[in-house]
């Protein structure tokens, strides 16, 4: 993200983390953590017995309570300083973000035209519907689409690129960011969105974490982790009635005093992933920031680590989307200059980029042939994505111009015939990936436009890069056939859909949704927004228009339609990170279940003696090496659960089984290794 910090840790990351794990000790913030919540009671408890025990009140053993008592706090406190130093990273983006949200003086106009009276007002008191003009030089000041003008925008502040972008009324590219800067021309803005509710606010608030929601899968884990800890704890519980009874029948041995029993019950329960399981989520988060993607949801980022289907609109995703008239084609019994005038005809109040490009043309060929419009009262016909087609109205002459089969459909029923001469036009400007716009006169048609549009650079090598992951992608494109064949084929996609409505992008993704895949789509149109929506991951480009914007649960300021690649890539590493970290806590506890429970019950059951094969220096030391152990682990997998575990290109299954050997049998053996370390050094200082 542009002058986002992508540094992955610094010093005042660092420090403000450790302020912030103290914060976070208040009773309110433990109880959101039931798991840690359990070594936060436990950490009181143990504390009230070392004061009880330092007075004498209680005969308890002082300095092996103070320890244990020591170490439940650094567990709670390492727990907090992981989440701490996750959120730490997004508030240090954050905060270059509202560097670049200054508040501005607004052009506020009375009505919609650059010479209209106006008002100078600050960006803070703007309002939806509010109505501005921006000039070169000048910073937009709110979210919006531009109604007049076309400007080329700076939006590095946003999203570091620092080449401008074109910004223009009326096609797919009519949205503005407030913040960014006009730098060359005027642009005339409708407002949408009020103070505090834009895109920067929200980027702002995504990053922060603030509105960071848990996922499904991780509510899942989290409620399994609470039931084993439940469970640990009825045993725990139960387990001081049974120690008295014992000592009272075997008349050995001494009752487990209270702080071995709650050491015992932290060192069983999965505190590991407890404790780390929120930064895992966060920091994933951060890294699609990092890559200049922003998502409101997680759910997404974890659904992305899963796509089998990726959906593409093709103007403006794969290609750049500035659709260019770039020739005039005239059927062999129409002049040139009348096709030139009933083309500008068609186009004088469309405002879409191509209607532009249009009249633009026209007017260069004007310039050669003298022509010149005059019409009174026209009627114009806007563009629409259903019909495919616009147009003006003249008194009895409808003139429109659009895709061929609907230009078709359109000549077929005022009672004209649609020459094959047009056909073979069509065709070949389809062939070269070009966009064939037909023009009639009621019945009769004219001849074509022909549209340029250019592929964005590098997408064929990237989607054969989403194909080796095991992902298909369909590019789909409201363009005829033959146009849309010949861009699919140069783009490299598997699979396209051409002449798609809305709802035709829409039915792909439900169709695929009932047979079971996960769907992402990317699109950056207002005719993408209700499949956007559909889609399990959806990413809109930020070129796109304020409705894509919307309906996407993620957001590419680079606008490139490869990016679900690194999407992909971080959301697998997240679900891999996830189950590493569970699988290696939970194999953790095999090793401290052998450390603690002999030692604990040795003095009323001797034969608990073959058990002790880690043959610990003492009872004390071996419970304190495991609650020691146990709070360390935390802190030396932070950079773990941060920077994810790495993500290498394998089935599922095979991955599953390399992580199950690392991570599961590396969680069996390290602790036995270091818990016997501590215990070693216990007794050396003790010695000492
Ligand atoms: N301004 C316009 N006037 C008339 N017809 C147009 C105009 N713009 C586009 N068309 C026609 O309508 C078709 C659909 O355009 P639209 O922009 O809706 O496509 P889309 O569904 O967004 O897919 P893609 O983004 O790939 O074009 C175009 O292929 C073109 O033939
Ligand atoms: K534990
Ligand atoms: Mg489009």
């Amino acid at each position: 993200m542009g002058d986002l910090n992508k540094t992955f840790i610094n010093k005042d990351i660092l420090k403000g983390a450790t302020k912030d794990s103290i914060k976070k000790l208040d009773f309110k913030n433990q109880l959101k953590n039931p798991v840690m919540f359990i070594v936060y009671v436990g950490s009181i408890i143990t504390s009230i017995i070392s004061v009880l025990s330092i007075f004498n009140i209680t005969n308890d053993n002082t300095p092996f309570t103070i320890t244990i008592s020591i170490f439940l706090w650094s567990t709670v406190l390492f727990a907090n300083f992981a989440e701490a130093i996750a959120e730490g990273r997004g508030k240090a983006q954050a905060s270059s973000l509202r560097a670049a949200k200054k508040d501005v003086l607004a052009k506020k106009l009375k009505e919609c035209n650059i010479d209209s009276e106006f008002e100078m007002i600050p960006s803070n008191l703007l309002k939806k519907g509010d109505i501005v003009l921006v000039e070169a030089n000048n910073q937009i000041p709110a979210d919006g689409d531009v109604i007049e003008g076309v400007a080329s925008v700076d939006e590095s502040a946003i999203t570091g690129e620092s080449a401008p972008v074109i910004r223009e009324s009326g096609g797919d590219r009519c949205a503005v960011t407030g913040g960014t800067t006009v730098v060359s021309d005027y642009l005339i803005v409708k407002v949408t969105s009020n103070a505090g509710e834009s895109f920067l606010d929200k980027m702002i608030a995504m990053v922060e974490g603030a509105q960071r929601k848990k996922t499904p899968n991780e509510i899942a884990l989290q409620t399994l982790l609470i039931a084993l800890t439940a469970i640990f704890l009825v045993v725990t519980i139960t387990l001081y009635p049974f120690s008295r009874f014992a000592v009272n029948q075997n008349g050995v041995g001494s009752v487990v005093s209270i702080t071995s029993l709650v050491a015992l019950l932290v060192c069983l329960a999965p505190t590991t992933i407890g404790a780390l399981l929120s930064s895992i989520g966060i920091a994933g988060m951060s890294r699609l920031n990092n890559k200049n993607v922003l998502a409101t949801s997680g759910r997404a980022i974890e659904a992305a680590g899963d796509v089998d289907i990726l959906l593409l609109d093709k103007t403006g995703t794969i290609t750049y989307g500035n659709r260019q008239a770039s020739e005039f084609i005239p059927l062999k019994n129409v002049d040139m200059e009348e096709f030139v005038y009933y083309t500008e005809l068609s186009s004088t109040l469309d405002e879409t980029p191509e209607g532009r490009s249009i009249v633009i043309l026209a007017k260069k060929k004007k310039a050669i042939n003298g022509n010149y419009l005059d019409v009174k009262n026209p009627e114009f016909v806007p563009f629409s994505a259903k019909t495919r087609m616009s147009g003006t109205n003249i008194g009895q002459d409808k003139i429109r111009k659009g895709a061929a089969s609907a230009i078709k459909e359109f000549v077929e029923n005022m009672g004209g015939n649609y020459p094959k001469e047009c056909d073979e036009i069509v065709e070949s400007i389809s062939k070269k990936g070009g966009t064939p716009l037909v023009v009639c006169k009621n019945e009769k048609v004219l001849g074509v436009i022909y549209l340029k549009d250019i592929l964005k650079k590098g997408v064929s090598e990237k989607f054969n890069d989403l194909r080796k992951m095991g992902i298909k992608t369909i590019m789909i494109t409201g363009d005829n056939p033959l146009t849309a064949a010949a861009i699919a084929a140069e783009a490299g996609v598997d699979d396209f859909l051409a002449e798609a409505t809305p709802k035709a992008k829409l039915d792909l993704i439900h169709e695929y949704q009932r047979k079971g895949h996960l769907v992402a789509m990317t699109g950056d149109g207002s005719n993408d927004a209700p499949a956007l929506a559909q889609a399990d991951v959806a990413v809109a480009m930020n070129t796109g228009t304020q409705a894509a914007k919307e309906a996407g649960n993620m957001v590419d300021l680079d606008s490139s339609p490869t990016k679900l690649i690194e999407i992909v890539k971080i959301g697998k590493q997240l679900l891999m990170t996830r189950g590493a970290l569970t699988t290696f806590s939970i194999a953790n506890d095999i090793a401290k279940y052998f450390a603690i429970i002999p030692p604990l019950f040795i003095g009323i059951y001797p034969q608990l003696d073959k058990l002790n094969i880690m043959n610990l220096s003492s009872p004390e030391s071996a419970i304190m090496s495991a609650v020691i152990y146990n709070a360390l682990v935390i802190i030396a997998l932070v950079p773990l659960a941060l920077k994810g575990v790495k993500y290498i290109e394998l089935p599922a299954s095979k991955l599953l089984s390399k992580n199950l050997m690392i991570y599961g049998v590396g969680g069996i053996i390290t602790p036995f290794i270091f818990i016997k370390l501590i215990d070693m050094l216990i007794s050396m200082i003790m010695f000492i």
